[in-house]
């Protein structure tokens, strides 16, 4: 095999597939005809980049087959970037494509310069989130200060990069404690407004009363006690980003109000006299089932429809696959260090426990749960004992058996170095290798010692 990049080309029409051959000669193009034989080759080439022709067998003039190829694409490995092809008059299903979680879309017939563009930039966009999650796993920060390197959330991440420059409202629905805010924070950071403001409001945590002078601002003199003029949150984050937490509890009253400001881009302040326009972009989130709600009449559906042009469902840290590990890792560096306290890792039963429990409270119960094991711990490690969970298990269907594999060894690798102290010796011993050959695999995984 060539040290080249893997492009796979999902194309059904063989003369297309041997133009696409020919064009690309910075890659290895590895073609596929069929849903089948395109799984087959993510799973054999894991590669950053596909073309993918909607129309495929034995759906070739419609587009099922192509979109089943995507989902069953992206499920197994959500990083790769997906081009979709849209043929005449199909920019319909390129942006259905695009919601599915396609990266981009290029219209037939194919103008060969022009897909080469996209895709190199595909390559170079995927290196980049490859980086980050690298960094991350190593316990720096990636997007937004998340720390993450599951599918999952991977997926989750990549639709809010893309949704970030475009200036749609976005809604993020998502259990509490999962990283809202965090990542509306990491999609402010990313769009085009990342010069101007964030400014979040917690709908739910201001008293209804007081709710509407927070968003709207008043003027000096509107109610009793208003002593001078106050901008509101909404005209703070002009230029900006306006996340509005917990929006499920804004009264219906209010509802109105926001309902209008969406509309017509001007706000008055309470006992103003003049709209005044406000250019702010706005990012909500809810714990709460918000269609139940607009379904029951407790939220306005005109004002769902302009708040959720696009909608990120935020997954709970128990279906990410082995995120609790990582953050439970990079809490203990954190919370050791503030705490001043000795503790340095964590015992192998604390990461079993870590990985077998559900996490109901999501990343905020895992740091509190954290913070409070460094205190209670005795003595350089974090027992399970410290963390006190119960246990039971879960796992997910790996994507090849090299994933298993590398899966495999790391867990093995990390609990071996933290049973020794991270001593290479003892935990080359405890492993059954050379000691050469664990500084290999520790290179391979960019584990540290
Ligand atoms: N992936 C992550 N990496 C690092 N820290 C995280 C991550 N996700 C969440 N946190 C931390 O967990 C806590 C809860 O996150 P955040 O407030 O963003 O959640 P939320 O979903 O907005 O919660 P709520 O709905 O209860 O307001 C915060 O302290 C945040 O910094």
């Amino acid at each position: 095999m060539s040290d080249k990049p893997v492009l796979l080309v999902v194309e059904d029409d063989a003369a297309l597939q041997r133009q696409l051959r020919w064009a690309y000669d910075g890659y290895e193009v590895v073609c596929a005809g069929t849903r089948a034989a395109a799984i087959d080759a993510v799973r054999a080439h894991e590669p950053a980049v596909v073309t993918l022709d909607l129309g495929l067998p034995p759906d070739p003039d419609g587009t099922s087959e192509g979109f089943a190829t995507l989902a069953e694409m992206l499920a197994l490995k959500p990083d790769t970037k997906v081009i979709v092809a849209s043929g005449h008059g199909a920019r319909d299903s390129a942006r259905h494509a695009i919601a599915q979680g396609a990266w981009d879309f290029y219209a037939k017939p194919i103008d060969i310069d022009a897909l080469g563009l996209i895709v190199s930039r595909a390559f170079h966009v995927h290196a980049l989130e490859a980086e980050n999650r690298r960094l991350a796993a190593r316990g720096d920060a990636g997007f937004g200060g998340l720390i993450y390197a599951s599918p999952e959330m991977t997926r989750t991440v990549r639709t809010i990069e893309r949704v970030a420059p475009a200036d749609v409202s976005v809604m993020l629905l998502g259990a509490s404690g999962t990283g809202k805010e965090l990542l509306a924070r990491g999609l402010h950071d990313m769009s085009s407004r990342s010069g101007g403001a964030f400014v979040a409001i917690n709908c739910a945590a201001i008293p209804e009363t007081l709710l509407e002078s927070e968003l709207f601002g008043h003027e000096k003199g509107a109610f009793t006690g208003a002593v001078r003029t106050v901008e509101g949150k909404i005209e703070q984050a002009s230029g900006g980003t306006l996340f509005l937490d917990e929006i499920g509890d804004v009264p219906l009253a209010l509802q109105v109000k926001l309902l209008r400001f969406l509309q017509e881009r001007v706000i008055e302040r309470l006992g103003g006299r003049k709209p005044i326009a406000v250019d702010t972009r706005i990012v909500c989130a809810t714990h709460q089932d918000i269609d139940a709600m607009v379904a029951a009449g407790s939220f306005r559906d005109d004002l769902y429809y302009r708040l959720a042009e696009i909608v990120v469902r935020i997954p709970a840290l128990g279906e990410r696959s082995g995120d609790a590990g990582l953050l439970a890792r990079h809490f203990v560096t954190r919370h050791a260090a503030t705490m001043k306290s000795a503790v340095t890792g964590l015992a192998p039963d604390a990461l079993a426990a870590i990985d077998a429990w559900g996490w109901p409270g999501n990343v905020r119960e895992l740091e509190n749960r954290i913070k409070r094991a460094v205190i209670m711990a005795d003595g350089k490690t974090v027992t399970a004992a410290d963390l006190d969970l119960d246990d039971s298990l879960t796992d997910a269907l790996p994507l090849n058996l090299r994933t298993v594999r590398e899966i495999a060894d790391r867990k093995a690798i990390r609990h071996a170095l933290s049973r020794s102290d991270g001593n290479i010796a003892g935990a080359s011993r405890l492993l059954g290798v050379s000691r050469p050959t664990l500084y290999d695999l520790l290179k391979t995984y960019d584990l540290h010692g």
